[in-house]
């Protein structure tokens, strides 16, 4: 089932066109929206939270138009946005419990609310000092408290690793993955680093210029490219014969082959022309393309 889905989705600002047509569609899991700065990440989150009209097409979210029940998608959907946004004097308990009351919750339910999510994100004693006096990395826990509090189905988190440090990001990475597994809510989380997302998500989507480049799931973004590296002690250019004549992609690469893996049978071939020719296979080892790899060799084949 779709969360989110959006048609021909536009949005152009006086001097640029932020969201260009983009069509895409959304299921549940935790999926990364990935895109250099200015990629158009931060206005499609607006537009999908009803708090942003675009100039064309639609989007809807949980099956709710965004333009026309915008309110009612932000009932069900949690929100964490890019930029501090947060009052300095108030401590983080009273900000959550704050927001949580304004989402419905009654008094005393507000407050369990709040506590449990303050502890669900990690913030311990510090939660009674003014928010004001927090680090980044705790600044952004508040954030997404507050995302939290009022139960929602989705979340929406715009740069959540924004001025982390290395560890930081890890915490904040696990983080949003045990929200994703553990709580059962469905997250878009965005980032201009293809990188970090590939450990946390199920699904990924590149926007660049406000357009579409690439939507899939991490495993056929990493499947599509995957090679196995051979080694033989000796007559490596017997067997590279042999297996690019039975239908296999072979290149050598110094002292080994790379062969592309069209399928569990490439494992076979491989196996099968060493031992036919006799040879001793000393490696036949998988390599993993990370999805940066994979997406950087996409966009350097269409320049
Ligand atoms: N309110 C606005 N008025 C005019 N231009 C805008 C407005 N909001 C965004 N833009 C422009 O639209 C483009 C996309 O911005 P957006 O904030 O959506 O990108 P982003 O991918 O979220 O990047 P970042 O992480 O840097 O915010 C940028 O060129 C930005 O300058």
């Amino acid at each position: 089932m779709h969360i989110l889905a959006t048609e021909g989705l536009t949005k152009r600002f006086p001097t640029v066109t932020a969201v260009d047509q983009l069509t895409v569609t959304v299921g549940s899991g935790v999926t990364g929206l990935v895109g250099a700065n200015g990629a158009g990440k931060s206005t499609l989150i607006k537009m999908l939270l009803g708090l942003l009209p675009p100039t064309g097409g639609r989007a809807s979210v949980l099956g709710l138009d965004a333009t026309s029940r915008g309110a009612e998608i932000r009932r069900l959907v949690g929100y964490m946005p890019e930029h501090e946004c947060l009052p300095p004097d108030v401590s983080a308990t009273e900000l959550v419990v704050h927001l949580a009351r304004m989402s419905g919750l009654p008094r005393t339910a507000a407050r369990e609310r709040a506590a449990d999510v303050l502890r669900h994100v990690g913030l311990a004693e510090e939660r009674y000092r003014p928010v004001g006096g927090y680090s980044t990395g705790m600044k952004q826990r508040v954030k997404l408290a507050q995302a939290l509090v009022h139960d929602p189905k989705l979340i929406f988190l715009d740069e959540p690793t924004n001025g982390l440090d290395p560890r930081g990001r890890d915490e904040m990475l696990t983080l949003v993955r045990r929200i994703g597994t553990e709580f059962g809510i469905s997250v878009l989380v965005t980032s201009h680093l293809l990188g970090e997302l590939e450990r946390i998500c199920d699904h990924v989507i590149v926007i660049d210029g406000g357009r579409l480049l690439r939507s899939s799931s991490i495993g056929e973004f990493t499947q599509a490219t995957q090679t196995v590296t051979v080694e033989v002690d000796e007559g490596l250019d017997e067997l590279a014969a042999r297996l690019a004549a039975g239908g296999q992609a072979v290149s050598p690469q110094g002292r080994m082959l790379v062969v592309k893996v069209l399928g569990p049978e490439t494992y076979d071939a491989v196996r099968d022309a060493a031992a036919d020719l006799g040879l001793c296979l000393i490696r036949l080892e998988q390599n993993r393309h990370r999805i940066e790899d994979v997406f950087r060799d996409e966009v350097g084949a269409h320049v």
